[in-house]
């Protein structure tokens, strides 16, 4: 373990030159892993996990939309693709990639094939932290660890396809074996990782869902509704007010702020552009803060958990999420997008 220095905070950071694959692939030698669900994150860790030469096999239920996935994915019912309680039981360790709403219902199943000495793993600390509302409560006799990698699924298997990786932080949240430790580094080398941050379920959660519904997604989906509508009603065209808001955030800024960080980017635009930044940041930092307080609030008290079990229980879920986000793309904004995409010159 490195600690590494992170603005003059120390934090444990795993590397790959401590843990290398031939390692890891040593310490899962006598495993089975199962991949419980093929939605997002399944595929991308059971196929990198393949593709890394680990025993895994792959639950889902069967005829379903992932199933037929899995299939088109080269998984073979019968040899490595078995419905949940077939994979549950031939597995010892367990990843749970169940949407967090349906862990709920598939966890007596795995519960009842979790016996001492296997491994339960997640990618998110949502079902054991909220645990009052998920009722996901191991046994003492089983290790409970995560790795969860800061980024979708079909990003963690794109980016290994590359050579490169997506990094995840690794959590134990129940060392019965004394072997945990291994175990989960080994399970974050194989998907890809390539440097696993330390972290405990809790603070994985509350990060997670405070991002998600903020920076990463929320917030920006409501900043850039914002300004598109100030400028439309100031008279600008739909393609003027979508150039200034997304288009040349994600062609030209941000590869810039992921490269060198933003005052490299900053660095690379006028005078005029950088004076007035500078100064109108504050401005979105003062006014959105009790925004973002609300938002930790609401994640802390397990009311965003609560609201998530929810929706992903609701029958008619995945219909009323299509409405939701046809209304999004059916918007002048991003219809807007749609046609400025196709002009990208690499598209004409
Ligand atoms: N989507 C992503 O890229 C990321 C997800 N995670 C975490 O990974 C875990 C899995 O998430 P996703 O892949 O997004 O899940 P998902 O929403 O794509 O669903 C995964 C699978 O669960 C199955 N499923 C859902 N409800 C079920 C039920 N009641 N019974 C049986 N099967 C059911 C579906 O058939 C699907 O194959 C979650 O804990 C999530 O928070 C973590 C990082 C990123
Ligand atoms: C992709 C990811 O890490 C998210 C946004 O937190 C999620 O899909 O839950
Ligand atoms: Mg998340
Ligand atoms: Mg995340």
């Amino acid at each position: 373990m490195a600690l590494l220095n992170f603005g003059g905070v120390e934090e444990n950071v795993v590397t790959r030159a401590e843990f290398p694959l031939e390692k890891a692939l040593e310490v899962l030698k006598n495993d089975t892993v199962a991949i419980l669900g093929y939605g997002v994150q399944g595929p991308g860790q059971a196929l990198n996990l393949r593709d890394n030469g680990f025993n895994v096999i792959v639950g889902q239920r069967k005829e379903s939309a992932s199933w037929t996935k899995a299939i088109a994915d080269g998984w073979v019912p019968g040899k490595d693709l078995f419905d949940i309680e077939e994979a549950c039981k031939r597995a010892t360790y367990i990843q749970f990639l169940l949407s967090d709403g349906g862990q709920i219902d598939g966890w007596a199943t795995v519960k009842k094939h979790l016996t001492a000495g296997k491994t339960l793993g997640f990618s998110h600390g949502f079902g054991i932290t909220f645990n009052d509302q998920t009722g996901i409560v191991p046994a003492a006799d089983v290790d409970v660890v995560l790795v969860a990698p800061k980024g979708s699924g079909t990003s963690l298997r794109r980016l290994f396809q590359q050579g490169k990786g997506l990094n995840s932080s690794y959590a134990i949240y129940q060392d019965a074996t004394g072997k945990a430790y291994d175990k989960v580094i080994a399970y974050g080398v194989g998907v890809g990782s390539g440097y696993l941050f330390e972290t405990d379920f809790r603070r994985e959660v509350y990060s997670d869902l405070t991002g998600e519904r903020g920076v990463l997604m929320g917030a920006i989906a409501g900043i850039f509704e914002a300004q598109y509508a100030v400028l439309r009603e100031n008279g600008h065209t739909p393609s003027e007010a979508f150039n200034e808001t997304v288009e040349e955030l994600t062609q030209s800024l941000m590869p810039l702020v992921a490269e060198n960080g933003m005052d490299w980017m900053y660095a690379n635009t006028s005078v005029t552009a950088q004076r007035g930044a500078l100064d109108w940041r504050h401005k979105f930092r003062e006014a959105t803060r009790p925004v973002f307080e609300d938002l930790y609030q609401s994640v802390k008290e397990g009311k965003e958990a609560a609201i998530a079990i929810d929706a992903a229980r609701r029958p008619d879920y995945r219909e009323s999420l299509a409405k939701e986000l046809a209304e999004i793309r059916e918007s002048e904004l991003w219809k807007t997008g749609k046609t400025v995409r196709g002009l990208r010159p690499e598209n004409a």
